[in-house]
């Protein structure tokens, strides 16, 4: 339970509803352990009031009390209304605290939910890009909204139970040690409560079968998200090449191995309960043998029997807790994991502010590997000034998306380093780093909003007029008033309800809304068509102006701008120069163009 005290501190936020949850939980448990057994005794002797000599007269009832009644009521039936009445009101204080508990916790529950969740996603929005690259989207999913559930459960339900079940203990306790002092001929009866420490040893086994289970089923709840992620994400490949019977008995093979683990959970979580329970037979057993000939009273011995049995109930239910807390553990286990991954790229804490309006940028002896062993760009030295435009050439897997990922320090350089109008990028926040840049990938990503917020996403603070001159500027404005419902169309789950060239013109738009001082184009114009590629390639010019642009692009047409083309091979700058430089000097450049031109012709 150690473990999920510093999660307690989601709790300050909803204290009174939490604390009110409680309290109504103390009343239910009193009303159980005490109140049940208490009225049982009260009822009964209403109900049978010729059984004999043990007869209690109902307490509550002296002759006083019953003197304001009409004459018309006797007494007997006057016992016997408030008798019954007892049944009702005690099950109501009980339903009613039961309901208010309850709810309350939800309401605590849910809230302290939201905030753990939100918590890991807010960590997540700032781990390394690696992290998403080792882990898969559908067991961080699982991680996010399962496993959060249950730590919530450890956190709000848990709690209550550790709070209240003493209580219900405590109130069925304290009824038998009063009901037995007031018969000292039964006092040994008590003895029968020495049994519930046999009880330990199986809830301890099954605590710790429980957390080695529970930590498998919620990492192929992980495993199953995982699955599905990957084949929702991906319903046009799977039906161009016929997978669909693959993915289905793919998908059956993790749900029954989920079903499997489940089980697992579910068997040591359920025998627990029975296991308890023959215990408790056994004492209550041992409490009949105790009262048989003791002379005592139907009522009170009934009214033991009760309390004795409320008294095993919390015990039951703690044992169930023990269970929980440790599924709780294995759920925490996976959270931790996302919580404590250190930020690797992060701000210093504090930062030196990089000059605006330029954008010159400096690698000095960069050399950079995924795994700091293996590198793959290699003691790079290059300056580039402001408005120059850089086009990056190689073969494939040469380095160049490597290269272009180090300006937004997407990854730090592992030695070298670069610097962006002077400053160290290390030293500079990450925001202010990455409002100097506009970034146009390969395949844009546009989230699912309208066409006007995802423009707008460039620059939050921008005007309409400004969202729609950057549009005109892209090209794009002509399609978006073309469409039924203009600006305000939801482009769908990363942007899929437009064509890909449409996609692109939304990206370059909100590149030049950002007007940044430095352009990344990641193969910005490969996903066009003739039309749409002259199209934006016009607005790409435009936008580039003034700007230091870094370009990887495949076809040669789109770099013939280029102020200088970096040819890399093998993770180095081989060659630097303007086209007509590289052809006459670099057989490589010469041999990647000839290559391309002769292909495209
Ligand atoms: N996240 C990563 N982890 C480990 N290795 C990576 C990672 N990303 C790329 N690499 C490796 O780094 C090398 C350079 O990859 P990079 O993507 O920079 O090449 P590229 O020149 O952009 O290739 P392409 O033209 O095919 O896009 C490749 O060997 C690639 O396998």
């Amino acid at each position: 339970m150690k473990r999920f005290i510093p999660y307690y501190s989601h709790l300050k936020q909803v204290r009174w509803p939490f604390i009110g949850g409680i309290f109504f939980g103390i009343c239910f448990g009193i009303s159980s352990g005490f109140g049940i057994p208490f009225m049982l005794k009260k009822v009964l002797p209403a109900l049978f009031p010729d059984t004999g000599e043990g007869v209690t007269p109902l307490v509550l009832l002296s002759g006083e009390e019953a003197s304001w009644m009409p004459a018309i009521i006797v007494p007997e039936q006057y016992v016997l209304i408030v008798a019954l009445f007892l049944l009702p009101i005690t099950f109501s204080i009980r339903g009613i605290s039961q309901f208010l508990n309850a709810y309350l916790l939800n309401y605590a529950g849910l809230r302290v939910l939201e905030s753990i969740r939100a918590d890991i996603f807010a960590h997540l929005q700032f781990l390394h890009l690696d992290y998403f690259r080792k882990h898969k989207s559908g067991d961080l999913i699982s991680r996010v909204s399962n496993d959060t559930t249950v730590v919530k459960g450890v956190i709000v339900e848990a709690t209550n139970d550790i709070l209240i079940q003493p209580f219900t203990l405590i109130g069925a306790m304290g009824y038998l040690v009063w009901e037995t002092l007031q018969h000292p001929e039964v006092l040994h009866f008590l003895a029968c409560l020495l049994v519930v420490p046999l009880c330990i040893l199986p809830i301890r086994y099954v605590g710790k079968k429980t957390l080695r289970k529970s930590q498998a089923m919620l990492g192929q709840a992980g495993e199953l998200n995982a699955i599905l992620t990957e084949s929702l994400q991906s319903p046009r490949d799977i039906r161009a090449y016929n997978l669909e019977q693959r993915e289905i008995s793919r998908f059956r093979q993790q749900v029954r191995k989920f079903f499997k683990l489940q089980l697992k959970v579910v068997k040591y979580d359920k025998m627990l309960s029975p296991i308890i329970e023959v215990v408790a037979a056994l004492g209550i057993s041992f409490a009949i043998y105790q009262i048989h000939g003791s002379g005592l009273d139907q009522e009170s011995v009934i009214a033991l029997i009760g309390a004795l049995y409320f008294a095993y109930t919390p015990i039951k239910k703690l044992g169930g807790l023990n269970n929980r807390i440790r599924q709780g553990e294995s759920a925490l286990n996976r959270i931790e994991e996302v919580l404590y991954s250190p930020i690797e790229v992060a701000s210093p804490a504090i930062p030196v502010p990089i000059p605006a309006g330029r954008g010159d940028v400096a690698f000095e002896n960069v050399t950079f590997g995924y795994d700091p062993e293996n590198p793959i760009l290699k003691d790079i030295n290059i300056g580039i000034r402001t408005g120059e435009i850089v086009a990056l050439v190689g073969a494939t897997g040469a380095g160049k998306s490597t290269f272009i990922n180090l300006i937004p320090r997407f990854y730090d350089v592992t030695s070298g380093r670069i610097t962006l109008n002077g400053i160290d990028l290390r030293k500079a926040s990450l925001a202010d780093l990455r409002n100097h840049i506009a970034l146009v990938s390969q395949q844009p990503i546009l989230f699912n909003d309208t066409i006007y917020n995802n423009i707008l996403l460039g620059r939050p603070e921008a005007s309409r007029a400004e969202v729609e001159e950057a549009a005109r500027r892209a090209y794009a404005f002509e399609f978006v008033t073309g469409l039924p419902e203009g600006w305000d169309t939801i482009v769908g789950e990363r942007g899929d309800r437009l064509s890909g060239g449409q996609r692109q013109r939304i990206a370059i738009a909100r590149a030049f809304l950002r007007n940044a001082p430095i352009l990344i184009l990641d193969e910005a114009t490969s996903a066009l068509d003739t039309e749409s590629e002259a199209q934006v390639q016009g607005a790409l010019e435009e936008l580039t102006r003034g700007k230091t642009t870094f370009i990887i692009a495949h076809r040669f047409s789109t770099i013939r701008n280029a102020t200088k083309i970096l040819v890399l091979d093998q993770g180095s700058i081989i060659a630097t120069g303007t086209h007509a430089e590289l052809y006459q000097g670099s057989p490589v450049y010469k041999n990647l163009y000839d290559l391309q031109t002769v292909g495209a012709g």
